[in-house]
């Protein structure tokens, strides 16, 4: 049976995956979620730990979709999208990275990316219309999204991004591939982008008009891909060890594939959100009310989100009991159960600075900014087996940062991006004004 998706805000708002993945957004503003995330099989379990990564995307996607896609489709739409690697680097016999950073635009975003544009093609090879990709974006997403849909026919993509809150190197990535990609340059934040990308899905006419999609975490086929790598990393352990992942943190996507993972069969010690000075989960866990606030800017520039749009998602998870046939918990019994299986952990700047530093010093081994938040929480929690932190673009991608911190040249430039360096940035300036940009996009 092909699996439906319901909308977080309404579980009678059903929707086949075509539906869910193109519309993005349901019209109330919820999230769409699988309705059945049962364990994986044991003929899964028998031979996990020998599939290649691709295969083992493919077995995931084919539970997790049920027979919505033939096999003979989904098979190569995964290895052709998960063609690179997710290895660990083992830190010290308790703590490992896990290099997420070997796609084409070095970040972890490249996952979600390749296999959205490649099932959007799948799902919308015989509509003849086209397709308007929206992505709202802090820094990653924005790169991986232009890459991997860049000239891909009936497709055009619109990228915005706050001016001033992203890397040099990342704006180059999002800026200068031209063709089918137009950049939007919002004199505001993240969350100011990621605003008017929903007022744009709120418009329902507009929306229909254009043929609107997000390429954002808010798209249910971003979370499938990024649950791949948690077994990716798992299945690196020696057998029997059970990994504690701490997850840099800003719109939660990337945790919340994780506990997708878990939900899966997956066995995971547990969770660790770490995130910069943009701390409203974190706080949240600690006992506080949930309140989305502005975000201030950090070196940890991704996760400058002040509204993460995935909470819904992750209450939801945590909603599910383990046994699928048990009925759903209710909303506040699920917030109790996250806040007492989630740990949340938030560090500033001038530490950040401090653990590119000392990891450096120690092990000669560079972390990004984000990476190196989540090396901070790694240090500061208690947890039996082993740590794997989720290393989320490589440390070239903020040079000036690692420069400052391990003077020049230690970092070296990948040819992907220093070839970025001379070529010139093209975008269009936009004011962060929903009605602005609605005229705008037409
Ligand atoms: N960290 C992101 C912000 C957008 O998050 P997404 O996971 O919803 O795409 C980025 O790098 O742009």
């Amino acid at each position: 049976m092909p699996t439906q998706f319901y909308s977080t805000n309404d579980r009678s708002n059903v929707q086949p995956l075509k539906e869910a993945v193109l519309r993005s957004l349901p019209a109330d503003r919820g999230l769409y979620m699988p309705e059945e995330i049962t364990p994986l099989p044991a003929s899964f379990w028998e031979s996990w730990r020998d599939l290649s990564l691709g295969e083992l995307g493919f077995q995931v996607t084919r539970h997790l979709l049920g027979d919505a896609i033939p096999d003979e489709d989904l098979r190569p739409l995964v290895e052709e999208a998960i063609n690179f690697p997710a290895p660990l680097y083992q830190l010290t016999d308790k703590l490992s990275v896990l290099e997420l950073f070997h796609g084409p635009t070095l970040a972890f975003k490249d996952f979600g990316a390749r296999f959205m544009a490649r099932l959007m093609g799948y799902l919308t090879k015989d509509d003849g219309r086209e397709l308007t990709v929206l992505v709202a974006t802090s820094g990653d997403t924005g790169g991986a999204v232009a890459s991997a849909f860049h000239n891909v026919p009936g497709t055009k993509v619109v990228i915005l991004y706050p001016k001033g809150g992203v890397s040099d190197l990342q704006e180059k990535q999002l800026t200068t591939l031209g063709g089918n990609i137009t950049a939007l340059e919002v004199s505001g934040t993240f969350d100011d982008c990621q605003r008017l990308v929903k007022a744009a899905f709120s418009d329902r006419e507009l929306s229909e008009r254009l043929n609107l999609t997000s390429a954002n975490s808010i798209n249910i086929s971003r979370l499938i891909p990024q649950s791949f790598y948690y077994f990716e990393a798992a299945r690196q352990l020696p057998e029997g060890i059970k990994p504690t992942f701490i997850v840099p943190s800003g719109n939660f996507g990337n945790l919340t594939a994780g506990l997708l993972a878990q939900r899966l069969g997956l066995p995971i010690e547990k969770f660790v959100a770490a995130t910069n000075t943009n701390d409203v989960v974190p706080r949240y866990l600690l006992g506080g009310t949930y309140e989305p606030r502005p975000s201030v800017a950090t070196i940890s520039n991704a996760m400058d989100v002040g509204a993460p749009s995935n909470f819904a998602r992750m209450v939801d998870l945590f909603a599910r009991p383990a046994n699928p046939a048990a009925e759903k918990l209710t909303e506040a019994d699920a917030l109790d159960e996250m806040s007492a299986h989630l740990q949340g952990l938030a560090y500033t700047d001038t530490a950040t600075r401090h653990a590119i530093r000392e990891v450096w010093e120690n092990h000669r081994y560079a972390l990004c900014p984000h990476t190196a938040v989540a090396y901070l929480a790694a240090k500061d929690i208690e947890t039996p087996g082993h740590k794997i932190i989720l290393s989320t673009a490589h440390p070239a991608k903020f040079l000036p940062t690692m420069e400052e911190e391990l003077g020049p040249g230690t970092v070296p430039i990948p040819e992907r991006l220093a070839c970025l360096t001379d070529i010139p940035k093209v975008a269009e300036s936009m004011e962060p004004d929903e009605a602005v940009f609605l005229t705008w996009l037409g």
